[in-house]
């Protein structure tokens, strides 16, 4: 019997209820294998613990969670308790980093059952792989003066290292998957960095000869996602490229509470996160009809990384299933809640072990 220990960090608002409902999904699928079981650890760090420390999350933190196999997350942020750069640098933002969880893999696929705002889409299937350690994401600059003085300054930060990372990544996955990479691009307005960007990528591509690459400006791309989704398989984006697209992935999937995420530390010296691409929607908090598809789908890519491909398999066809049979929560049309939503997985899942 493999045994793994998770760290969970349930969050704020429908983290707390999404984390749950996907843990007894990914219990029923452990039982069902019957040569695995996870030993969930929970932490309470969000940002009501915020309020009563003073701090996200305690100050050996990331020692303490060092110690799991994965980190099983929801989402960070009560924006009217806590300023949001505040709670997502105290505790995202400073897990991806300090665990050097330097890739952040995001796919969006046209699911059976699930109908997408798009108007008669043929159907797409692919994963933007974010780089999720540097870029927009800089604590470079500051702020200064006050009234009409005021100002701001915020530096990005391009290493050849970290961009030449997200984008071996991508190849590396695109040639396991349709072989082509795009790279996600704005050399002609951003006038430094971007230019670098496609030096790198140029400089990357040499090593793949067999992979095929395009490369788009940010604008014309987001423009593309809704267009022709079809035509993309891996796409590569800088930190802040890559959140913006990945929304439009869930977006156009059906729903932002659909779309799964994986902050990977690619060496595995240190644990990966997974979390879904969402938030903790504060509009919906509470009333028990968030959609836990996007955490469950999370856990699929959580087990995948770990080796059991097969079982994220099953999951994905569980979510399918249920889509398929018209289980679905407000966001996605429907009216059932996240509980009809996850009870409807576990029971299909019962019926396939
Ligand atoms: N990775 C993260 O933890 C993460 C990601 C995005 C936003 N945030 C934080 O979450 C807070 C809210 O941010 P936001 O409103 O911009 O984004 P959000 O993703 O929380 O919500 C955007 C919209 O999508 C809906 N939505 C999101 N997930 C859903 C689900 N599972 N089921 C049904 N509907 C869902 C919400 O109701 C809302 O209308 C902020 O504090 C923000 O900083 C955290
Ligand atoms: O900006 C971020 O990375 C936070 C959130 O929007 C996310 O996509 O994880
Ligand atoms: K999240
Ligand atoms: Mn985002």
């Amino acid at each position: 019997m493999n045994q793994y220990e998770i760290a969970v960090i349930p969050g704020d608002g429908i983290g707390k209820e999404v984390v749950p409902a996907a843990i007894r999904v990914i219990d029923t699928l452990t039982d069902i294998h019957g040569g695995l079981s996870f030993k969930w650890t929970s932490f309470p760090w969000s940002c009501e613990y915020y309020l009563e420390h003073g701090a996200m999350m305690p100050e050996d933190g990331i020692q303490t969670l060092r110690n799991f196999d994965q980190i099983f997350l929801g989402a960070v942020g009560m924006p009217n308790l806590v300023p949001d750069h505040v709670s997502l640098w105290g505790l995202l933002i400073k897990i991806r980093r300090e665990m050097q969880q330097s890739i952040n893999v995001r796919p969006a696929k046209l699911l059976n059952g699930l109908a997408s705002p798009l108007r008669d889409p043929e159907p797409f299937d692919l994963i933007v792989v974010r780089e999720n350690s540097e870029g927009e994401y800089s604590e470079i600059g500051g702020r200064m003066h006050s009234g009409s003085d005021e100002m701001a300054i915020q530096s990005a930060v391009f290493t050849r290292k970290g961009t030449e990372r997200a984008m071996r990544y991508a190849f590396d996955l695109a040639k396991k998957r349709r072989q082509h990479v795009t790279s996600a691009t704005k050399s002609n307005g951003i006038s430094h960095s971007m230019p670098f960007w496609d030096d790198v990528f140029k400089d990357v591509l040499k090593d793949y000869p067999d992979i095929a690459t395009t490369s788009n400006h940010i604008d014309a791309l987001a423009a593309f996602f809704v267009m022709k989704p079809h035509v993309f398989d891996v796409i590569v984006a800088s930190n802040l490229f890559g959140d913006i697209l990945t929304d439009l992935g869930g977006a156009i999937m059906g729903s932002i509470g659909i779309a799964p995420a994986a902050n990977l530390n690619v060496e595995r010296t240190l644990p990966s996160m997974f979390e879904p691409v969402h938030g903790s929607a504060p509009d919906i908090a509470g009333k028990g009809v968030a959609n836990p598809l996007g955490q469950i789908w999370t856990g699929k890519l959580m087990l995948d990384f770990m080796g059991y491909e097969d079982l994220g398999k099953l999951l994905l066809d569980a979510i399918e299933h249920v889509l398929v049979s018209g289980i679905k929560t407000r966001d996605l049309g429907g009216r059932a809640t996240t509980e009809d939503v996850t009870s409807a997985v576990i029971e299909y899942l019962k019926s396939c072990g």
